[in-house]
């Protein structure tokens, strides 16, 4: 199977849902890859809407290791911000940019299995794949799905699964082409410059520096277990870079390039 042939799976982060001509680019983007045959997965997050409607909640936001400790009383406010608002904001721009799309969760269609993470972190899941055949359905007929990382485990308990996570997992599922976007032009080292290839040693120091921390030290973990497990490079790059996505559109490599060893 060629590159350009696998899916390409797109996780956009919490910032864009907040800035409408970021979406309105985005998936424009999109709209010109499917028109040209390429499929597009979008995974997303939500992380600066969930705090804001904690807040709003009267409700305290505490992270660990860039995860959001969920304790039960917040999953309402969780669910309500990512499966809900995020996921039908983004619908919305898809829409308007013309793209078919299906707005979904990681609990939709038994794509994956899910169970609780840590004790610690309270409702937060860890997802592994199961069944692309939803996925792959709707791929088929040039529909976008757009997965909010909402899953769901045999109980039935619905759980927060930090969305770099959720995209990871996806890319394993579907075999697919794995872009990170998030609202920085890429992996960038102490001095603010953008790193262009990053391989888990680069990442190890950066990280014992604390130069990769929080959302960017969860973001390359993902990124270099995708990268070690399909063989190639994941990207991370910048959603609100215009360049960045005409140069992804081409199929042209944007941002950092996470190594596989
Ligand atoms: N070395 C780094 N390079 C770039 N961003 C970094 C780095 N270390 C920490 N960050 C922070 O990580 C953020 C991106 O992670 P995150 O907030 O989780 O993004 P998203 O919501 O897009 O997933 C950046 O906005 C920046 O504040
Ligand atoms: C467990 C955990 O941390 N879940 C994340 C899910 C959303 C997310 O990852 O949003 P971004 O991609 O915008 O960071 C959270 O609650 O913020």
């Amino acid at each position: 199977m060629s590159l350009e042939k696998k899916p390409l799976v797109l996780k956009v982060g919490g910032a864009l849902l907040q800035c409408e001509m970021g979406m309105a680019r985005l998936m424009s983007a999109a709209a010109a890859m499917i028109n040209k045959g390429q499929s597009v997965i979008m995974v997303h997050g939500g992380g600066c809407f969930v705090d804001e409607q904690l807040t709003a909640n009267g409700m305290v936001t505490q992270k660990l290791d860039g995860l959001r400790v969920t304790p039960a009383e917040q999953i309402p406010v969780v669910v309500g911000a990512l499966a809900g608002t995020s996921n039908k904001l983004l619908q919305g721009a898809a829409v308007k940019a013309g793209i078919t799309c299906v707005g979904m969760s990681l609990g939709d269609g038994d794509i994956v299995t899910a169970k609780i993470k840590n004790e610690q972190l309270g409702f937060v899941g860890e997802v592994m794949p199961n069944d692309a055949a939803y996925l792959n359905f709707i791929l088929a007929k040039g529909w976008m799905p757009i997965v909010s990382s909402i899953a769901i485990d045999e109980l039935g308990q619905l759980l927060n699964v930090n969305a770099d996570q959720a995209a990871a997992v996806i890319a394993k599922l579907v075999n697919g082409q794995l872009v990170l976007l998030s609202d920085v032009s890429g992996v960038l080292d102490g001095k603010g410059q953008l790193i262009q290839s990053l391989s888990k040693t680069h990442s190890d120091e950066l990280t014992k520096l604390g130069v990769i921390d929080k959302g960017m030290k969860v973001k390359v973990e993902a990124a270099l277990e995708v990268a070690q497990w399909m063989g190639q490079p994941v990207q991370v790059a910048s959603w609100r870079d215009a360049e960045q996505l005409n140069a992804l559109v081409k199929g042209e490599a944007i941002g950092t390039q996470v190594l596989p060893d």
